[in-house]
Formats: structure tokens, C-alpha cells, sequence
């Protein structure tokens, strides 16, 4: 099935706004020839902040007790402004027209996500709700704007995440070398790609809580203040607090077999608030406490990999993306853990790639294939029954 005829070179424009909520991720990118052999060019990359009363609102709707239909409604129109704000705004920044655009591929704002079966009502039913409306994107822009991705593989029974894996296959696949490909964002996520894999042999999984909470931490002790440990600054003059640790490592997120992802449901808020009370509670400093989340991290990669991975495929390279490759600490604990195992830890700038760009340049290229109608899910990865198409458009 082909939607739209196909140009031999496209200009498309990717979206993201990740767990972390800390803004919109915009990349304009460059795509030639068939979208599955993985020709992508970064054209041009730009952040845009959430502003604070945004970001407040968006955390808000994290709380069940408190997103009433009025607010989601209404965040997801104004985010659908910002969204179209911001691929204008890349596409000025590098100097190219809106009418050279093929199509906009936005993620939106995930505000939950339930992937396991839930049986209420005696319907068994999985859930993701990702807001942003593509048509005030397509309306202001004047581009087609895929967007709302998750639902289509939920509903072929998977877990509507992750979806990235499907482009670090074409990207980064390597015929010699087992590479695995680790995002920190707001939650962690790791892709298996096999020496000489094909897209069925591809498997990946969220490891856990990836910057979400460091942040949240640094948050609750610095009274809002801080909203990250920049460059693992603070954890960098603490120690690990062992018994802590220990106890964080039992959460049962991690026995759980893959495919498998989380999000805020489980390390959100409410955990956080519990840990923090937990740490105020036995007289943990602040240092001590960053430096042991920030290893607990660590430690999700580490076991992720020893136990769902390492039992199949040895690996060569780890390649690091995401706002996590710049907590110089946390990339030292990685590297400190992966060393027995003789993995060699990179970051995506190593091999000249941009860390923050890399989710924007996916849903790009996702985008790309939902408008030639081309399946762009990796069912392996998912745990659905089949590949599907996904993404709604809206003219
Ligand atoms: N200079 C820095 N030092 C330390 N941490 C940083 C730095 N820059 C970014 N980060 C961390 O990275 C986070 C943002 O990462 P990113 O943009 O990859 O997440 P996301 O895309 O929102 O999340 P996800 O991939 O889970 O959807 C910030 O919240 C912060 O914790
Ligand atoms: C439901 C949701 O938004 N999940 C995100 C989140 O952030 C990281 C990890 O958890 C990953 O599963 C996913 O995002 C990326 C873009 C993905 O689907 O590959």
C-alpha cells in the first residue's frame, strides 16, 4: 500500500517531548531513496524548553487523580501549538522553506502508559495516551503530520514501546559487531542488534528508570530549584549508600522478563516521594543520596544486560544517547560495571552522531514510512502478533 508517491529525497521533520519533560526535541532530517535502507541526513537540530507553568501543567496530568478530560483537552491543543511552533522553528533555522517539507512525524507527550493487560471489566485491554493534536500541527504548518504511533502496535497485542529500535536497526546495524544501544532519558531503554541481525533477530526493552529519579531527587532537595544534576556534579561528591541501593535493586520491574517497558506509573511521583522520605528518614546526605541513585542506574544497565542479554549474545559496543551521556558520573559507573563483561562503552558523539537528536530523527524516519504505508514496528521488540503500520495522519 503506498499513501503518498514517493520523492526519491524527502525533507522530513521529527518531534519528541520524552519522559523527562524538560522540552520539545525538533530535527529536521533528509531521507533518500527507500526509508528502510537507512539513508538519513540530520539537517538541523533544535531544543525548545518547556516553559515552567507548561511543564508544571504537563506534570499535573502525570497525577490520575488529578487529569480531569478538561485538562487533557486542553494540553493537548496548546501542545499541539508548540509542536508546530517548533518545527517551524527548526526548519527557519536551517534555512529551509515549510513547502520543501514532506511530513512531520510527531511523538507527542506520553501522560500514561499501562502495557500490561488490564482485565477490568472483563475487557483485556493494554493502554498509552500520547497528547500533542497532530491536526493543530497540520493546520499551522500546512505539512502532514503523523503522530499518536503507540496505539496501532498496541492494539496488533504489543507493548506500544519501544519504537526506536525499528530506526537503530536501519541506522546502526553492524555485519561484525553486536551492538547495544542505550538511551537515557527520563527512563532507559536498551537495543540488541546482533552481529549480521535481521530486523526479526532485533530485540530491546526499557532497563528502568533512566534520569527520572535523579531528577526528581535533585527536585525535592533543592526545593525546585534544581532540575537535574548537571553533570553528575553532586553525585560526584557523594558515596554509594549500600543498603539503600540494595533495596532499590528488588524492585520487581527488574525480574520482569522482556518484552517489557515503564514509565512514570511505576517511578514516577509517588516513588519518588517515598524514596525521598525513606532517605530524609535515615539521615542519607544529599551527595550519598545522588551518588547512589545515579549507581542504581547503572546498575539497571548492568543487570539488564547480565540477565536478558549476555545468556544470548555477547556484546561488543554499548552505545550511549540521550540527556544521560552528559552526567559524567553516571557514564563512569556504566563503564566501571561493563567492564568485566569487556563491553566497550561509547557515546553517540564518539561516532558522530548527536545524543539529543536521536529520538527526533526517529520518529522521523517513522514518519516517513507511515506515509508510504510501510509497516514500522519491530513485532520481536514490541511483543505484538505482527508488524504494523503506525501513526494517524492528519492533512
Ligand atoms: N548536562 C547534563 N548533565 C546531567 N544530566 C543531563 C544533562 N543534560 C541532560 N541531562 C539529563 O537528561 C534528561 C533529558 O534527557 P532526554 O531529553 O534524553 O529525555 P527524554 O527524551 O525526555 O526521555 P525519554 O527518552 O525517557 O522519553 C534531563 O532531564 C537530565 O536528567
Ligand atoms: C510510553 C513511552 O513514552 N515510552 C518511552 C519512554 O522513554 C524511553 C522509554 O520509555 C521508551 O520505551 C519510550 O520512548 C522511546 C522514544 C521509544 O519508544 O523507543
Amino acid at each position: 500500500m503506498e499513501l503518498f508517491k514517493r520523492k526519491e529525497i524527502r525533507k522530513v521533520i521529527g518531534l519528541m517531548s520524552g519522559t523527562s519533560v524538560d522540552g520539545i526535541d525538533a530535527a529536521l532530517v533528509e531521507i533518500t531513496g527507500d526509508s528502510n535502507d537507512g539513508r538519513v541526513k540530520l539537517l538541523e537540530f533544535e531544543n525548545k524548553p518547556f516553559p515552567e507553568e507548561i511543564r508544571a501543567g504537563i506534570f499535573d496530568l502525570f497525577d490520575t487523580g488529578h487529569a480531569t478530560v478538561d485538562k487533557i483537552g486542553y494540553m493537548n491543543m496548546l501542545l499541539g501549538e508548540l509542536y508546530a511552533q517548533a518545527a517551524v522553528s527548526v526548519a527557519k533555522k536551517a534555512g529551509i522553506g515549510m513547502e520543501e517539507i514532506g511530513c512531520i512525524g510527531s511523538h507527542g507527550q506520553t501522560i500514561y502508559h499501562h502495557p500490561q493487560i488490564c482485565g477490568k471489566d472483563g475487557w483485556p485491554v493494554r493502554y498509552t495516551v500520547q497528547i500533542g493534536e497532530g491536526a493543530v500541527i497540520a493546520n499551522r504548518t500546512g505539512i502532514p503530520c503523523v503522530s499518536d504511533f503507540r496505539v496501532a502496535d498496541m492494539a496488533a497485542g504489543g507493548q506500544g514501546a519501544p519504537l526506536v529500535p525499528f530506526t537503530e536497526y536501519l541506522l546502526y546495524r553492524s555485519s561484525s559487531k553486536t551492538i547495544l544501544l542505550q538511551n537515557i532519558g527520563g527512563i532507559g531503554n536498551i537495543t540488541v542488534l546482533p552481529a549480521g541481525c535481521n530486523a526479526g533477530e532485533v530485540y530491546a526493552f526499557d532497563t528502568g528508570p533512566g534520569n527520572m529519579i535523579i531528577d526528581g531527587l535533585m527536585s525535592r532537595f533543592t526545593g525546585g530549584k534544581k532540575k537535574m544534576d548537571e553533570g553528575g556534579c553532586i553525585a560526584a561528591g557523594g558515596s554509594i549508600d549500600a543498603s539503600l541501593l540494595k533495596e532499590l535493586c528488588s524492585h520487581e520491574y527488574f525480574d520482569e522478563r522482556p518484552p517489557k517497558s515503564t514509565g512514570r506509573e511505576l517511578f514516577g511521583d509517588i516513588y519518588i516521594n517515598q524514596l525521598y522520605d525513606r532517605i530524609q528518614a535515615s539521615d542519607i546526605s544529599f551527595e550519598d543520596a545522588m551518588a547512589t541513585v545515579t549507581d542504581f542506574t547503572a546498575w539497571s544497565i548492568e543487570a539488564s544486560y547480565q540477565r536478558y542479554i549476555l545468556p544470548h549474545h555477547l556484546a561488543d559496543q554499548l552505545l550511549i544517547g540521550g540527556g544521560g551521556s552528559y552526567n559524567r558520573v553516571l557514564v563512569d559507573r556504566i563503564r566501571k560495571r561493563l567492564k568485566q563483561y569487556k563491553v566497550e562503552v561509547l557515546l553517540q558523539e564518539d561516532l558522530g552522531f548527536n545524543s539529543d537528536a536521536k529520538e527526533a530523527v526517529a520518529f522521523a524516519l517513522l514518519a516517513d514510512c507511515t506515509m508510504q504505508g510501510r509497516c514500522n514496528t519491530i513485532s520481536s521488540v514490541t511483543g505484538a502478533n505482527r508488524p504494523v503500520v503506525m501513526g494517524k495522519i492528519s492533512l
